[in-house]
């Protein structure tokens, strides 16, 4: 058995170290112990390992017989900070460095990120997190390779020719597509487009957002005219720098097929891009470079780190964020599901390996797609736009305290919401709702409103919009969750995670290691590389002390809230039609 620390309940906050803005996740990791070894002093450079039965997870032996402990480094670039975490063969964190970056929001409805601090910040994670494994006395050498996870949907766009971001991207809430996606649900063929990617048509998807680039941005249009225009996601993106952008020979521009069920481009059941759907979107694949879709776990197709402490070491996983948190969550088989509260809060429930076409306001995405002659395991997905957004709107632009954990001490100061509900829909709604000219709403407001009353409507809103995507869930999938495995910034707050237990009536599970996107990536990566055979081999992953929140409510007090939070929702209609 191997010992994980305590965890620090505050790693995710925004605890500066060393004066920078760099987070300290340090809580959660595994110290070394007699049971889990530094690295073995017989390290061989020429190295061909196979597993044996009698081996645990993470040693492989050599040819020459001599055993070996691998761990798997995993890059996961969030909507908020970028973080490198190594794993061991245990599916345990060893040493991990965060960073919180720059979020942009220069008009009312935008969101942008600056691309090239998205690289930066992803290879000062790296380094730093190498020099802690290093001081822990293992070596870079014993890093397998590495996975990668990110935000989905957000958009870059490059020159093929420098390799040079020609603007900021545009993130996956950013809503100036609003106008353009009216536009675009008047024509008549827009009904057939979700029966072939599996997503409604919102400001949400990556196609809209390129769409807009395309009429707005006149480096963009004439790149595209001069064929040197490069799409892709965050994850293409990355992996793209990371083996050396232009300079690389030949540049490598690819994205999985979770990524890629993002951007509305791909067909989910052939997993290549639609002819149908790049031309609806008035895209010409000849003008622009779309990254190749590939398996998300290959020893070869994202190619190797071309520079820094872990040159030359191989990229073998990338997933989407949220399907790397089902991953983590080992969601392996079908009706298991995973709700992740980061900044958005996104619920994946496997449906196993056909793809389920929602009928009640749910997406339906690739969940993972580990290759190799697997077949492709897809999900219904209820995506929620604002969770851990919504506390640090509170944090930062109204100064309801310093930090997240603060807002769930605010929320704790008061008995209940006191009459307030919050719709907190700053992109709109999405799933179920979908509704685009919703704006954020607060109702019920009266002498009596304290801070403490705001903040636990804006936690309590996350948690019936989860009611209401379990609720459309049961009616596509005709199945009832019995459990909802939880991870993701805001799952620390365990009032959060007692109210959704108590809106649901469900009880809430969630794992005492939350870093489950990164081990995602990890997963896929070391599935590829042997560091891990089979799924199999991942059972005990992540199984200790998980703790439960069980529904203590009564029933008739919780569907009274939901009840009045539907009215919210109805009431929070129209805002932006005149727009
Ligand atoms: N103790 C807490 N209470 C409430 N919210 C929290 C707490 N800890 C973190 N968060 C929220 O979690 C979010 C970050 O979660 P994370 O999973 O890192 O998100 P992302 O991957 O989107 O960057 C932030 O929005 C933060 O406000
Ligand atoms: O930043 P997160 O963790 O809320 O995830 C972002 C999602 O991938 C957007 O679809």
């Amino acid at each position: 058995m191997v010992h994980i620390t305590e965890l620090n309940p505050a790693r995710f906050e925004d605890t500066l170290v060393n004066g920078g803005p760099s987070l300290n996740l340090d809580g959660l990791l595994m110290k070394p112990t007699a049971a889990t070894p530094r690295r073995l002093p017989d390290d061989t450079a020429d190295f061909h390992p196979h597993h044996e039965d009698h081996l645990p997870r993470g040693i492989l032996e050599t040819d020459d017989g001599k055993k070996q402990h691998w761990f798997v480094g995993s890059i996961d670039q969030g909507t908020t900070s970028s973080r490198f975490l190594i794993f061991n063969g245990e599916g345990d964190p060893v040493a991990s460095h965060q960073i919180e970056f720059e979020n942009l929001y220069p008009k009312s409805g935008w969101h942008e990120h600056d691309p090239l601090e998205l690289v930066s910040s992803v290879e000062q994670c790296i380094e730093e997190a190498l020099r802690k494994f290093v001081d822990l006395g293992y070596s870079k050498s014993d890093i397998r390779s590495i996975g990668i996870t990110n935000q989905r949907e957000t958009t870059v766009v490059w020159d093929s020719n420098t390799g040079e971001p020609l603007c900021n991207a545009i993130v996956w809430p950013d809503t100036r597509t609003s106008a353009l996606v009216r536009e675009l649900k008047a024509r008549e063929e827009s009904s057939s487009l979700m029966e072939l990617c599996g997503l409604p048509l919102s400001t949400y998807p990556s196609s809209v957002k390129l769409s807009w680039l395309l009429q707005n941005v006149d480096s963009v249009k004439q790149a595209y005219d001069e064929g040197r225009l490069a799409f892709g996601t965050v994850d293409s993106w990355l992996i793209y720098k990371l083996n050396g952008g232009a300079k690389a020979d030949p540049p490598v521009h690819v994205t999985d097929s979770t990524n890629a069920s993002r951007t509305m481009f791909m067909n989910l059941r052939t997993m290549q891009y639609d002819d149908k759907l790049l031309g609806f979107f008035g895209i010409d694949k000849t003008k622009v470079q779309l990254p190749k879709i590939v398996p998300s776990s290959d020893p070869e197709c994202f190619g190797k780190i071309a520079s820094g402490p872990l040159i030359n070491v191989p990229i073998a996983g990338c997933l989407g964020d949220q399907s790397s948190a089902l991953v983590g969550q080992c969601g392996f088989s079908p009706g298991q599901a995973k709700n992740t509260y980061g900044t958005g809060c996104f619920l994946l429930y496997n449906v196993g390996d056909e793809p389920v076409i929602s009928k009640y306001g749910l997406l339906s995405t690739v969940a993972y797609d580990f290759g190799r002659g697997r077949k492709p395991v897809y999900a219904l997905e209820g995506s929620i736009a604002v969770a851990g957004s919504g506390v640090k709107f509170l944090v930062n632009n109204f100064g309801f305290g310093k930090e997240s954990s603060e807002i769930t001490s605010l929320a704790e100061s008061v008995p209940d919401n006191g009459g307030v509900v919050f719709v907190t829909a700053f992109s709109g709604l999405f799933a179920p709702y979908w509704i685009d000219d919703a704006k954020g709403t607060i109702f019920g407001i009266t002498q009596h409103t304290n801070k403490g009353h705001i903040a636990r409507a804006t936690l309590e809103a996350t948690c019936f919009q989860t009611r209401a995507i379990l609720e459309a869930m049961e009616k596509d999938s005709k199945h009832k969750l019995e459990t909802l495995a939880v991870d993701g910034g805001l799952s620390n707050s365990d009032l959060c995670m007692q109210t959704q237990a108590d809106v649901t009536g469900i009880p809430v599970d969630r794992p005492r290691m939350r870093e489950t996107t990164a081990l995602g990536a990890a997963i896929a990566a070391g599935l590829a590389t042997g560091v891990w055979r089979e799924l199999e081999d991942l059972k005990e992953v992540n199984r200790n002390g998980r703790k439960v929140f069980q529904p203590q409510m009564e029933k008739a007090q919780a569907e009274r809230m939901f009840k009045k939070w539907g009215k919210a929702v109805e009431m929070s209609r129209g805002w932006v039609q005149e727009d």
